[in-house]
């Protein structure tokens, strides 16, 4: 996606199975409105093509997907139960329990004006309209931004339950990075508009190490000069490293498994570490990568 000032996405390559619950991390700017607007057909790329539900690129029935942007779009002079309605009569495999449910769930009147809801009020509602809908693909931007601790807890929990029971696939942005740990169990990672880590959070993990040790001289051990360095930090006598084994890591720091936390903050600190798209989210068909959209 080009805008005027340059671009918003590039060599932005990834697969995500149906079905899973994906992360979508990225600095102010990376990207990440970009890519689920146009996961969500509101933009269209300036080039590359995006294939949903297993199906080549092509037209795609739009009642499939739901998007929480991240504006909250609702028509301010509609009260919530309006609002319900409008979403009723546009979706034929509407639920009405389910967005009523949400609703209810956070004391919010079905007769107040969207005009007259707080942030987080407002979040719901949206919220609501979008799970509603029944969606096989939800996409969501920053759902947890204005929404207090337990309504967080609350929501995210219903959207799980019914990813779940649905089989729903979840693609979700989010700053909130120690909440994602319970949450994801897939991430894309993107960075100044490219992917830069993406796959199955236990396979990422997995491949992943974090060495504590004394430095050698003021720097890093030289044995570590033989793995991927993710990130390194060094404070005192001490450096943390997160690296990638080309190996077995032999000498002296002790190794741990990082955090899902500490892995994403080892990313975002180091734009420039080198990429990782697991096979699973490795795009095959080459149909989906290079034509051209629009000039
Ligand atoms: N309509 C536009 N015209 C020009 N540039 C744009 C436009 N929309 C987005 N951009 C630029 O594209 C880049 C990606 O923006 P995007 O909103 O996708 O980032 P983001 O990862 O969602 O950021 P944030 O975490 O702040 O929400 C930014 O540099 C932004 O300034």
């Amino acid at each position: 996606m080009r805008h005027r000032r340059g671009w918003a996405l590039k060599d932005c390559s990834f697969r995500l199975p149906a079905g899973r619950i994906c992360g979508l991390v990225g600095p102010n700017g990376a990207g990440k409105t970009t890519l689920l607007s146009i996961a969500a057909r509101v933009l269209e790329p300036t080039q590359g093509t995006l294939g949903l539900f297993g199906a080549a690129p092509g037209p795609v029935d739009p009642g499939r997907t739901a998007f929480l942007a991240q504006e909250r779009p609702l028509f301010r002079r509609f009260t919530v139960a309006e609002t319900l309605r409008l979403g009723r009569e546009l979706n034929p495999g509407w639920d009405q329990r389910a967005a009523e449910d949400i609703v209810r769930a956070g004391d919010v009147s079905f007769d107040a004006k969207i005009s007259t809801l707080s942030g987080g009020q407002r979040t719901r509602v949206a919220l609501a309209l979008a799970l509603g809908k029944r969606p096989d693909l939800l996409l969501l931007d920053e759902p947890m931004s204005d929404l207090d601790p337990v309504a967080r807890k609350e929501l995210m929990g219903t959207v799980l339950a019914d990813a779940a029971e649905r089989g729903t696939t979840v693609l979700m942005s989010t700053h909130v990075l120690a909440e994602l740990e319970n949450l994801c169990d897939y991430l894309v990672v993107l960075s100044g508009g490219s992917v830069r880590l993406a796959g199955d959070v236990d396979e990422l993990l997995s491949v992943h190490t974090m060495v504590t040790g004394a430095t050698e001289g003021e720097g890093l051990p030289a044995s570590l000069a033989h793995h991927s360095l993710v990130e390194s930090r060094i404070s005192g006598r001490q450096f943390t490293a997160l690296i990638r084994p080309e190996g077995p890591v032999a000498g002296p720091g002790e190794t741990d498994s990082p955090s899902l936390e500490e892995l994403l903050l080892a990313y975002l600190r180091s734009p420039d570490a080198p990429p990782l798209i697991t096979p699973t989210a490795q795009v095959q068909d080459q149909a989906y990568t290079t034509r051209t959209v629009a000039a």
